[in-house]
């Protein structure tokens, strides 16, 4: 349960990051400094910044301006990919085709998931069927988006992975509602100079996280919130631009496998008195039940 944080810990992660694979890091002193800070973060706010996290800063900023460039682009050039359920839900999402709570986000985007062939998870998977539809301009976008996916799916592994001891009003009008995050981990890449993300308090204020250069912010989703039987939860945030400036925000979502069945792992049950709080949930089920219901 979120407390009454007032601000958004910073966690220099270039320990975890260096050792993360090593076996002997359960014992390294500088790895369980940050464990612990991730974990204090994680129950008292469930969101934290992360430094030292590796992923070169030219390649954070190179995907924020690519992002501009396509936005940029006329409607009709971005409506060439545009995202359906018979593309898997993938591709350009217009301004307000995303609702949050019955009210249209005033957002755009690109969606993109894991490439899903015919079948590969048989009538589970068959809402999320498809390949990723990156426009063909800017003609380099693709490699750039999926070079940068692959740094966030390895970093959000080291983030993961030891916390888990490595088992598997109208307020949208200028941004995107309240809503909780639906994996286990988002690492969101933000535009400098515009704080418009704010997480909700216990009681229940809005605290910005504003952007701060060299890091990301992070939130645990509402799976992390299942594995840990509650100890963390999948903290409320919402988006409000209230600049007259055009912000980019490039959001990763490191989720189970789209089979996976998620539950209260028993370390966690032990903790919070040996009962589980919550069922198990198939990843895809939790997933594609939003996507339906996601857009108009
Ligand atoms: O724009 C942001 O800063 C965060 C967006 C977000 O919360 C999301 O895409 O889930
Ligand atoms: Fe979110």
């Amino acid at each position: 349960m979120a407390t009454d944080f007032k601000s958004i810990p910073i966690i220099d992660i270039s320990p975890l990051v260096a050792k993360c694979d090593d076996p002997k890091r359960v014992q390294d002193p500088d790895v369980l400094e940050v464990v612990g800070q991730l974990d204090q973060a994680c129950r008292e706010a469930g969101f934290f910044y992360v430094k030292g996290h590796g992923i070169p800063d030219s390649l954070i900023k190179d995907v924020k301006n690519v992002s501009h460039k396509f936005f940029d682009l006329p409607y009709e050039e971005k409506m060439k990919i545009k995202l359906s359920p018979a593309a898997g839900y993938r591709g350009y999402q217009r301004i307000g085709e995303n609702i949050t709570k019955g009210i249209p986000d005033m957002h755009e985007a690109i969606d993109c998931y894991r490439e899903i062939t015919p079948g590969m998870y048989g009538a589970l998977g068959r809402v999320i069927e498809g390949v990723n539809q990156w426009p063909h301009d800017p003609p380099y976008i693709k490699v750039l988006m999926e070079e940068y996916i692959s740094f966030c799916t390895d970093l959000s592994r080291k983030i993961v992975f030891p916390n888990t001891n490595g088992q598997n009003a109208p307020e949208n009008d200028i941004g995107c509602g309240a809503h909780t995050d639906y994996g286990l981990v988002t690492l969101v890449n933000q535009d400098d100079g515009i704080t418009a993300l704010q997480v909700r308090n216990q009681s229940g204020e809005w605290i910005s996280a504003p952007p701060i250069p060299g890091t990301f912010v992070c939130n645990i989703g509402d799976m992390l919130k299942i594995w840990s039987n509650g100890i963390y939860d999948s903290t409320l945030h919402r988006v409000i631009n209230s600049s007259p400036k055009y912000r980019v925000c490039v959001a990763y979502f490191y989720e189970p496998n789209f089979d996976a069945a998620v539950e209260p792992l028993d370390v966690c049950k032990e903790k919070t008195g040996g009962i589980k709080k919550f069922g198990k949930a198939v990843y895809g089920e939790h997933l594609a039940s939003k996507l339906e219901t996601n857009f108009v």
